[in-house]
């Protein structure tokens, strides 16, 4: 068993402590951020994500963020409400086409929900996945983009493959190609809905000191980058967890249903007052982060002191998201899905002792997730109209173990989560 410090390469340590987030991620007063460990290539255009500069990235996340904070989000409920509404007739087809029940990968369904959201609400286009629950070619390429990303920041620790694979040009993000495609396609097009993250991003390269254009079609693509998936590998994982422990899975089944007494009721400001829902929300996080591996920071050219140890210049440093939601010294049963443990009950009871600081799965800081309500909505209304609907179950009897999942970098290798899905009795 390792201790919470870890050296994980000959200039990287990996921490699982509370003080290690705040002594890295969050600003000191009078002390330089530290700076995100990215790959850099020649003349690359940086957009929010992959910001080195202070000064850069705080004028960057205020524009991209007041496109997907709470209130956006709550404007353009409906959006989100007619994409899953399309998922659901396809659901429904499939229960009534074979007989009354269904046998689905609810993982490919969560795919094709959340990249036509994001497409929806990036300029008022999906990706036409809930046509035929299809995914679209570049749904594989912005998955690859995250795994090229991790090859990386690999080749960035060392001189070596740093002069070997980064003094080239690297080719255009998919992301940005799709950005400048929509971008054209709204110039042309007569019938505007204003009120999307292209329009307001763009917004402000019209503005006097506004970004100029290369930065905001970079900026406006890390949208597309940041929310294309992570909110379905959310959703899969937990509800991974939810079908392998059917007393928790019925136990928010039971909270929705109660609580929800029609489906016009299936609102964001009902969702988001369910307690045990978001405690398995919280849960699913912890042994399912989207981003399992770290974004490295590397420390400033005087050092960083770090959970009370001065580190050297120019050294890797990172939380873990994987590890640190599963590290057995900081949680009780920390492989077993408990919700409960951020419950009250489990908060004073059997799991008082739980270390839950060593945990971010938003970040902390000036960079943590600008798309956190957005994810926070999205997973509760898909999931609760998923449950509200349907009764599902593991269609296996034998779960495959998920805990030996492949990770590369900043993926999880995805696999198929084949569930049986029946019409609730009563409905
Ligand atoms: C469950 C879903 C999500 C999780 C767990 C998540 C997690 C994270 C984490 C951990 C970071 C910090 C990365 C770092 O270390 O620097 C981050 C940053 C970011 N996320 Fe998310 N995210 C989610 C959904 C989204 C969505 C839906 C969007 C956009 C629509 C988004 C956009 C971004 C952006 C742009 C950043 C970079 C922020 C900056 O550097 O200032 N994320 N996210």
């Amino acid at each position: 068993m390792y201790g919470p410090i870890v050296r994980v390469g000959p200039n990287e340590l990996s921490y699982v402590t509370e003080e290690a987030w705040n002594d890295i991620y969050k600003t000191r007063k009078g002390e330089e951020q530290l700076k995100k460990a990215f790959p850099q290539t020649p003349s690359f255009q940086h957009g929010l994500m992959d910001n080195p500069y202070d000064d850069q990235q705080a004028v960057c996340r205020k524009i991209l963020a007041s496109t997907i904070n709470d209130q956006a989000v709550r404007r353009n409920e409906n959006i989100l409400h007619s994409n899953i509404s399309a998922l659901l007739k396809h659901l429904q087809r499939k229960v009534r086409d074979n007989g009354g029940k269904a046998v689905l990968d609810i993982a490919h369904c969560y795919e094709c929900v959340a990249f036509d959201i994001i497409g929806d609400l990036f300029s008022g286009e999906t990706f036409g996945c809930l046509k035929d629950l299809e995914l679209p070619p570049l749904h594989g390429e912005l998955v690859l983009g995250l795994k090229r990303l991790a090859i990386g920041c690999a080749f960035q620790t060392s001189a070596l493959t740093r002069f070997l694979f980064l003094r080239r040009e690297a080719p255009p993000l998919p992301a940005v190609t799709e950005t400048e495609r929509r971008l054209k396609q709204s110039k042309k097009s007569s019938e505007k809905r204003n009120d999307n993250i292209l329009s307001h991003v763009f917004e402000d390269v019209n503005r006097p000191n506004g970004i100029d254009r290369k930065l905001a079609t970079r900026l406006a693509a890390d949208s597309i980058i940041g929310g294309f998936d992570t909110i379905a590998i959310a959703m899969v994982g937990t509800t991974y967890f939810l079908v392998q422990n059917p007393s928790k899975l019925a136990t928010v089944t039971a909270e929705i249903r109660s609580k929800l007494k029609s489906k016009s009721d299936i609102t964001l400001a009902n969702v988001n007052s369910l307690r045990y829902l978001n405690a398995v929300f919280t849960e699913g996080l912890r042994l399912w982060p989207p981003g399992p591996e770290t974004l490295r920071r590397i420390t400033n050219a005087q050092g960083n002191i770090i959970n009370g140890d001065l580190i050297p210049p120019k050294t890797l440093v990172g939380v873990y998201h994987w590890t640190a939601g599963r590290y057995s010294r900081a949680w009780k049963d920390a492989e077993a899905f408990v919700p409960e443990r951020w419950l009250e009950e489990g908060m004073n009871g059997k799991y008082a002792n739980d270390q839950r600081g060593v945990i971010n799965s938003f970040q902390a800081g000036p960079r943590n997730c600008p798309g956190q309500a957005l994810a926070n909505a999205e997973f509760r209304l898909v999931l609760v109209t998923l449950l509200w609907h349907f009764d599902i179950a593991a269609a296996e009897h034998q779960l495959p173990d998920w805990s030996k999942t492949k990770i590369f970098g900043l993926v999880a290798n995805k696999q198929p989560l084949m569930v049986k899905i029946t019409p609730r009795s009563e409905i």
